[in-house]
């Protein structure tokens, strides 16, 4: 009896305690999940973990840039000149440079690879670099360039197309053109 005594209370005394230990670290686990789930959630916004990938913050982000963009290219721009002016020296530089190179003012050609254009509008009549205006282009506009990036094979057209394509007032084509090397003889309509 006294035996059965002697083992009866210590046991009940150990289990509460091997329960209230499981109980403290299955707590203190759960807080630590809780912890590292509320780090990662502050990567994502709250509004793209609600919604799915096509709405919520990225597209309102995406809807304020394009309302941005198409508010600046509503503004009339007057002062494109020094734009003008740089396409001017560059294609002189490139007659001098490279034999082989027309250029009249209106339309060159030139063995170099003629990288994208970007498009931006033209007052109607104007000279190719004598425009001085630019407004909306809306979906599908069909508009010649004013200002052509030239650059030769590898030689970094694309990275500088990429870098003008940021700003909102810049909008230029997709795909390279190759109007001058490849598609001149399809004439303008086919180069708008
Ligand atoms: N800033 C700067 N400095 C050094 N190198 C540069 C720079 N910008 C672009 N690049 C490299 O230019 C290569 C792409 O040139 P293009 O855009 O003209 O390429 S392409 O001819 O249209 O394919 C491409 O080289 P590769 O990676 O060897 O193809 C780019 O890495």
């Amino acid at each position: 009896m006294a035996y059965s005594r002697v083992f009866s209370d210590p046991p009940s005394k150990s289990i509460f305690k091997t329960f209230a230990v499981m109980l403290l670290s299955i707590l203190a686990s759960l807080y630590f999940l809780h912890c590292l789930t509320e780090r990662c959630g502050t990567c994502i916004p709250t509004e793209k973990r609600n919604t799915g990938p096509v709405e919520g913050f990225y597209a309102s982000k995406l809807k304020d840039f394009e309302s941005l963009r198409r508010k600046r290219l509503l503004q009339k721009w007057t002062s494109t000149r020094p734009l003008v002016m740089r396409h001017h020296s560059l294609i002189r530089r490139l007659e001098e440079d490279l034999p082989g190179i027309e250029a009249d003012g209106h339309i060159f050609q030139a063995d170099v690879k003629l990288s994208n254009s970007l498009d931006v509008d033209l007052e109607t009549g104007g000279s190719y670099f004598d425009t001085g205006k630019l407004s909306a282009l809306g979906e599908g506009s069909k508009k010649l360039p004013q200002a052509i990036i030239i650059g030769v094979k590898k030689g970094g057209t694309r990275a500088l197309l990429e870098f003008l394509r940021v700003h909102p007032d810049i909008r230029a084509v997709g795909a390279e053109p190759h109007f001058f090397d490849r598609n001149y003889d399809n004439g303008m309509d086919w180069y708008r």
